[in-house]
């Protein structure tokens, strides 16, 4: 464990409780505006206890959290480890691939180990002579009116109370300081769980550790009601997640043996099965896991108590920005704690207020393009007003930005990408009709109806 170091006196000692990829972040933040921070994360030390079990192997990073990441130097360092995504590879159960970029020529998102990323953070968190951080520190309980918790040490099993004076939520998904925050009036909550679980799985490296896939891509098999991912790591390996119901016909409940899961896998994933060796094993041995959207308000209490990351947003992972969002929650603190310097209370306030609609409209983002993964992405009409719409963008750059592009690869508040993006959809739906190749997108008619669309813009 860090020493503090010594503090000038307009500072404080702050409190984070969750060392994982937001509370990493947060700390290094935090230090930088010269506050001291003491961090608790309920699990060991990731670089020194062997591997811990986690949600994902790898995350999808993109623009919002490679800001936040400059922000504390160490964006160069995980590009160095970083596998480019420049589109989607949809595989048809014939085994025809198509692909969609997902953006312009030489925009990407970034396939990162989730493990590696938060070693590397921890490191930082390690090293900064403000930040103390303890392992195997369990939040059991947050005493709000007396500004204590009861922490269990995981390793002594021992409980203590602790003080603090400012307390940072982001414990995740499941957080013990929002439950706190649930017993307070007027705090709203709500959890929504998928019908869906999903279920981790690998395509092995090809002999010689190289990729038995295209390596910059990330990988979809669209089934229309489930769907399988693959995204690419250094090794030569790809993290593959089977998104599936629960229960149906085409189920986890329906697979109950390893012979089963072999036929259905080689029906529906047949390009895929050959490249999966340990596809049995993993399925009945890896955890199927649920998915849920938790929305609640205030993040705060007082001055005392801000949520941030999942703890305050958790979203279903497929947009891939969930820890993106949670590292924008990091930029944005970080420059009302510039703006506002020691005046808490503004600095909760507006950052909750700010925050909150973008969190929301991120969690429908989430779902929208879980429909568009799973569904769309396999109908040749969605493809072709995907290219309409990148056409449309080249021609109009300051009136059109696509959806996804505004999302990934932008910094405009979620809540106004969404909105921009159902306003597109509906235009498309008018221009659709009218376009049957991309050839279309220059026959006059068209171009008068786009032109009309633009000017009303
Ligand atoms: C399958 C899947 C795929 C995903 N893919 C992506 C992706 O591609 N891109 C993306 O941006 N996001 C992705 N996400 C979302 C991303 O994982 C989360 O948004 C991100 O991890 C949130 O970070 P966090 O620090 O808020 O929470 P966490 O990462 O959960 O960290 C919370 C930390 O708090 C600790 N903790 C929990 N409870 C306590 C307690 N009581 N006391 C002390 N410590 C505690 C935990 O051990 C943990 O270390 C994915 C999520 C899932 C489930
Ligand atoms: N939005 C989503 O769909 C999901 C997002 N996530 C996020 O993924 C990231 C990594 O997760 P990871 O650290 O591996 O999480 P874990 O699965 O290891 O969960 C950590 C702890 O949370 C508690 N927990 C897990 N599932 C549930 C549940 N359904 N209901 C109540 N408590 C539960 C358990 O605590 P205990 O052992 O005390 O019971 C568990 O040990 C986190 O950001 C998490 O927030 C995780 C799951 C789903
Ligand atoms: N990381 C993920 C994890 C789970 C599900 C999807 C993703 C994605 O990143 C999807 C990507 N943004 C896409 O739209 O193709």
């Amino acid at each position: 464990m860090a020493e503090f170091a010594s503090t000038a006196p307009e500072t404080e000692t702050l409190t984070v409780m969750g060392g994982g990829l937001v509370g990493s972040l947060l700390a290094l933040y935090l230090a930088q505006h010269g506050h001291s921070v003491e961090m608790f994360e309920r699990r060991p030390d990731i670089r020194r206890a062997g591997p811990v079990e986690a949600r994902s192997i790898n995350l999808a990073l993109s623009d919002r959290g490679w800001r936040a990441l400059e922000g504390v130097g160490i964006a160069e360092s995980v590009r160095d480890v970083a596998v480019a995504m420049h589109g989607r590879i949809m595989h048809s159960v014939q085994g025809q691939l198509t692909y969609q970029p997902y953006g312009q020529e030489g925009q990407s998102i970034y396939s990162v180990s989730r493990a590696g990323l938060n070693r590397r953070m921890l490191d930082l968190v390690e090293q900064n002579p403000r930040i103390r951080v303890a392992f195997n520190q369990q939040c059991q309980r947050v005493d709000l009116r007396q500004q204590t918790m009861d922490v269990l040490d995981t390793e002594l099993n021992q409980s203590r109370t602790v003080s603090f004076r400012r307390l940072f939520g982001v414990d995740g998904a499941y957080s013990a300081v929002r439950a706190a925050l649930q017993r307070t009036d007027r705090f709203n909550y709500s959890q929504h769980y998928l019908d869906y679980g999903y279920k981790e799985l690998t395509i092995a490296a090809a002999p010689g550790g190289s990729w038995a896939l295209e390596k910059h891509a990330l990988h979809i098999w669209p089934r229309g009601q489930y769907m399988m991912i693959a995204l690419p790591n250094l090794d030569g390996s790809f993290n593959c997640t089977l998104f599936f119901p629960f229960e149906g016909p085409a189920s986890f409940a329906a697979l109950q043996t390893p012979a089963q899961v072999r036929a259905f896998f080689e029906q529906e994933f047949p390009d895929a099965v050959p490249l999966m060796p340990e596809l049995e094993t993993e399925f009945f041995d890896n955890p199927t896991s649920s998915l849920v959207t938790v929305r609640c308000y205030p993040w705060t209490y007082h001055d005392d108590v801000l949520l941030l990351g999942d703890a305050a947003h958790a979203i279903v992972p497929f947009y891939g920005q969930g820890m993106n969002a949670g590292f924008e929650d990091c930029t944005v603190l970080h420059e009302l704690l510039a703006r506002h310097g020691h005046d808490w209370n503004a600095i909760f306030q507006e950052f909750q207020q700010v925050r909150k609609p973008n969190a929301d409209a991120m969690a429908d983002l989430a779902v929208y393009n879980f429909e568009e993964m799973r569904d769309r992405v396999a109908d040749p009409r969605f493809l072709l007003q995907k290219k309409i719409e990148s056409k449309i963008s080249a021609q109009y750059p300051s009136k059109w930005l696509p959806l996804y592009s505004q999302v990934t690869f932008s910094h405009l508040p979620y809540a106004e990408a969404w909105a921009n993006g159902q306003q597109q959809e509906q235009i498309m739906q008018r221009l659709m009709p009218h376009i049957q190749s991309e050839e279309d997108y220059q026959r006059p008619e068209v171009q008068a109806l786009v032109a009309a669309e633009m000017e009303r813009r």
